[in-house]
């Protein structure tokens, strides 16, 4: 992988600009053709001023010529039309185009970060990674409708207007261009800040975002521990450094923006000045001071506006670094080459002398922006550096998790883990569906090591039930159905009936069209097992990973689960990190771990009879373990 910092080096903002370019090359047409509407749009106020020029000049002083009052009229009523009409066409294909790039770069960005791996998610909140899909990507967007193509249509104006002051008078003309090197300076010093100032503010939002959806996705532990006003001071605390940020971000460009429009008032008055000399001495006219005038305002209004839309390109090109940076993240599992394809294994894995070592990076808490950048009640803003910001400072972890691995599970056995927590147990699991590959050894399926597979191929495989029986808002329905590609209704009815799942579903009001909500909260407990049993049934794996809940049931749910996990278990290789005395007893092999090694490994009688950390397991914990159906184990 490359990195997984969440804030590697920055690209230089012209390579970061050209990358992006190219991205939006599909949109090519569309961009060049609201170019030419806003070019278009401009001629109308470049057109008024002329016309206002010949009303004062020719047509009330009743000097003879072409134009009559009611001609004037009539160019002004057809341009001032023509300028609604194409501004509204303007407006229309910029959100059109805007709300597209949207749509695509989610797409996009949301499609990549399903290659990424566990470490990716979770060595991050759910809620930062979200806002870089939502937020990240609504600001980059901003750079072509907002920014880049009000940029080009403003060089353009700049360069008409001033080309119709050099027509109307070369002098002034040239004295109404000094202020552009000014401009020039101030700009260069300021921009730079303004970006970075903009990097720390989509920095704290999405801190914020990770913290609100983290700590509402746990309201129910907030409310029971009380901890509603601690909660809200956290949120505070991060809300108000965001808005410190904000802050500087908006004192920065503020300060650019005023700058930017005392030169352009300064231009003006000098103007009034030198050209009321030359109007009062009769070198020139009073409708050419006027058109003049009008003509500055529209070199000086771009560039004044300049300022602005450097604004959104700049906020833009932080979001777009943010999104890059997500795109540069390679997947670490991924497709060797030639990958071997297989339809259905035999479900036999070997693990040989595997080894691990999770390594996380994460930003230090005692070292966030702020507290470096700025003193705690310091009420001034602060600063941003003309050098490229340093990444957050981090902190490196490993966390030694398996050593030394080696077993053998032949097709159809069942495989019990258990240890205390912390063993490794859920570690080990994690190899085989490739959520992780391991440091050290190997792990083989049907003789092959795994990454010689399609990964898609050895997931197909493998079901995965999982403690906290993750189900999605939708339909039953759906939820039974989610891992198959092919099953239809009869398959999914079949499932729920296998699973002990299907009448409690028909008793519901909407059958299995019965909405569920996020994590299916409408469901009890063991409701829930159930359905997320009939979605591994449905396809039809050869091995199955088994994580048992640990909450107990009631007897008659627990019964029900009970027979549903031995359905699905049947002829399958399965491994469980086992929270029942049933599964235990029934296992072919029990793998008993500690500190990341195992320890002991044989049947439960066996196991007893060494007298070891199993027999003292059995004592303290297994014994207790819910013994449901041991007799018929
Ligand atoms: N994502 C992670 N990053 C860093 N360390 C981790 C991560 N997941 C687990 N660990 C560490 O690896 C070790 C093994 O954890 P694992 O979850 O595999 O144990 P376990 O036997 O499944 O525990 P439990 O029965 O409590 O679920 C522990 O020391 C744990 O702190």
């Amino acid at each position: 992988m490359k990195s997984n910092r969440s804030e590697p080096d920055l690209p230089s903002k012209y390579h970061l600009f050209k990358r992006y370019m190219s991205f939006l090359k599909p949109y090519t047409y569309g961009i060049l053709w609201i170019i030419a509407l806003g070019m278009l749009s401009y001629c109308v106020p470049l057109v008024i001023p002329w016309m206002t020029k010949i009303l004062i000049d020719d047509v009330l002083p009743g000097r003879d010529g072409k134009w009559t009052l009611e001609s004037v009229v009539l160019v002004l009523v057809a341009a001032q039309i023509f300028g609604v009409l194409l501004q509204f066409l303007r407006n229309y294909y910029t959100a059109k185009l805007g709300n597209r790039i949207v749509v695509d770069l989610r797409y996009k960005l949301y499609q990549h970060m399903q290659t990424l791996s566990q470490r990716f998610f979770e060595s991050r909140q759910t809620g930062s990674i979200v806002s870089r899909v939502l937020n990240d990507v609504n600001g980059a967007q901003n750079m072509i409708g907002g920014g880049v193509i009000n940029l080009v249509i403003d060089v353009f104006m700049v360069v008409f207007a001033a080309a119709m002051l050099f027509a109307l008078d070369m002098k002034l003309a040239l004295l109404s261009l000094w202020l552009l090197p000014l401009f020039y300076l101030t700009f260069t010093n300021l921009n730079v800040r303004i970006r970075f100032a903009y990097r720390y503010v989509h920095r704290e939002l999405e801190k914020i975002s990770g913290l609100l959806v983290e700590r509402i996705g746990g309201i129910k532990i907030v409310q029971a521990f009380g901890k509603e006003k601690a909660e809200l001071d956290r949120y505070e605390k991060q809300a108000i450094n965001h808005y410190k940020h904000s802050m500087s971000a908006n004192v920065l460009s503020n300060t650019l923006g005023a700058i930017v429009q005392s030169f352009n008032h300064a231009g003006t008055i000098l103007i009034w000045l030198a050209g009321g000399y030359a109007v009062l001495n009769g070198s020139l006219s009073l409708g050419s001071l006027i058109a003049f005038q009008a003509y500055l305002s529209q070199l000086y209004d771009p560039i004044r506006r300049f300022s602005q839309v450097n604004i959104t390109i700049q906020n833009s090109m932080a979001n777009v670094e943010r999104i890059f940076e997500i795109f540069d993240m390679e997947p670490e599992i991924k497709d060797g080459k030639d990958p071997i394809a297989i339809e259905k294994c035999k479900g036999d894995i070997v693990f040989e002398n595997v080894g691990f070592t999770y390594v996380s990076e994460r930003p230090d808490p005692a070292k966030t922006d702020l507290k470096y950048t700025m003193p705690a009640r310091k009420k001034f803003y602060l600063l941003p550096p003309r050098t490229k910001p340093a990444p957050p400072p981090m902190i490196k972890e490993s966390n030694v998790a398996l050593r030394h691995i080696s077993l053998h599970a032949k097709p159809g056995e069942v495989i019990a883990l258990v240890g205390p927590s912390g063993a490794g147990k859920s570690t080990l699991i994690h190899f085989i569906p490739r959520f992780y590959d391991p440091d050290e050894g190997r792990v083989l399926l049907d003789g092959i090591p795994l990454p010689h597979y399609r990964l898609a191929d050895v997931r197909r495989q493998i079901a995965v039930v999982l403690q906290d029986h993750i189900l999605f808002s939708g339909t039953m329905y759906d939820n039974i159905a989610y891992g198959s590609f092919k099953a239809d209704k009869r398959d999914v009815e079949e499932a729920a009936k296998a699973a002990n799942a299907y009448d409690f579903i028909m008793q519901l009001e909407h059958g299995f069209d019965t909405v569920i909500g996020e994590r299916g909260v409408r469901l009890s407990g063991g409701q829930k097992q159930r359905i997320a049993i009939a979605r591994s049934l449905l396809i039809d794996p050869q091995i199955l990973i088994l994580d048992e809940a640990t909450s107990a049931l009631d007897a008659e749910s627990e019964h029900l689960v009970t027979e549903a996990l031995e359905r699905l278990m049947k002829n399958r290789t399965t491994f469980v990190i086992a929270h029942r005395l049933a599964t235990v007893v029934r296992a072919d092999q029990i793998l008993v771990m500690d500190r990341g090694q195992i320890v002991e490994r044989g049947t439960h009688r066996e196991l007893l009879e060494l007298n070891g950390l199993y027999r003292k397991l059995y004592e303290k914990q297994l014994k207790a373990m819910r013994p449901e159906q041991l007799l018929k184990a």
